[in-house]
């Protein structure tokens, strides 16, 4: 039996939240040590801005701008660090989201703690690890403020996840989520995602 379809969030996640897209097969990974990593992203009228990764891990893949959470440091304080030292910008950052992610190719879980802000201050620029570039908001959640000059979110360049739960980020719904992911078995550094779990609050 495959605990992905279950009702009932998996290990690593908070058990109040309804799932919203689950799939995959196979057993849950079990988890063991836990590595903090933060993502940002800045949301505004018709518009997301998100980095094209340059180097390191998720290198070719736009994404919010984050990284590991220093010792000492909350996940809040490494997310407004990581947003100034990869887009140069600082913005009110307020928790959307949590997501628990596991490769098979590597030894710890990913813990990641995802943020938004609706302004920000300063200018987005080119760093040496990410390019900011914005993206339109999809029609039926821009409304009137859709930005129809801007490219669409470039989810064939993006974790394969992100797909499932980037519309609850874009409109401001709290959400949780588990993906583990398996080595696809091409050469260099692709991976699949075997099974997942996405939950947002018990009212939503
Ligand atoms: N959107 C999305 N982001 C992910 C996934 N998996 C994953 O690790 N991330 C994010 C979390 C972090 O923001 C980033 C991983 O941190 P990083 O690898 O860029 O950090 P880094 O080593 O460059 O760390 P640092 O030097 O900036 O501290 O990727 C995923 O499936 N989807």
């Amino acid at each position: 039996m495959s605990h992905t379809n279950s009702i009932a969030a998996p290990p690593g996640l908070p058990p109040n939240f309804v799932a919203f897209a689950t799939g995959g097969t196979g057993e849950w990974t079990s988890i063991a040590e836990t590595r903090q990593y933060t993502n940002a992203f800045i949301i505004q009228e018709g518009k997301i801005l998100l980095g094209y990764k340059k180097r390191g891990f998720g290198l070719g893949k736009y994404n919010g701008f984050g990284g590991k959470v220093d010792p000492g440091e909350t996940p809040a304080e490494a997310a407004v660090r990581e947003l100034q030292e990869e887009a140069g910008i600082s913005a009110p950052l307020e928790h959307t989201g949590t997501l628990v992610f596991l490769l098979d190719t590597v030894p710890w879980t990913f813990h990641i703690d995802v943020y938004s802000a609706r302004e920000f201050t300063g200018e987005p620029i080119e760093t040496d690890e990410m390019r900011p570039e914005w993206f339109a908001l999809p029609s039926d959640i821009a409304g009137a403020a859709f930005v129809s000059d801007l490219p669409q979110i470039p989810y064939e360049t993006m974790w394969a996840d992100d797909v499932y739960w980037m519309r609850h980020l874009l409109q401001g719904i709290p959400f949780v989520g588990r993906c583990d992911f398996e080595k696809d078995g091409l050469e260099g550094e692709g991976s699949k995602i075997v099974r997942w779990w996405f939950g947002a609050p018990r009212h939503t």
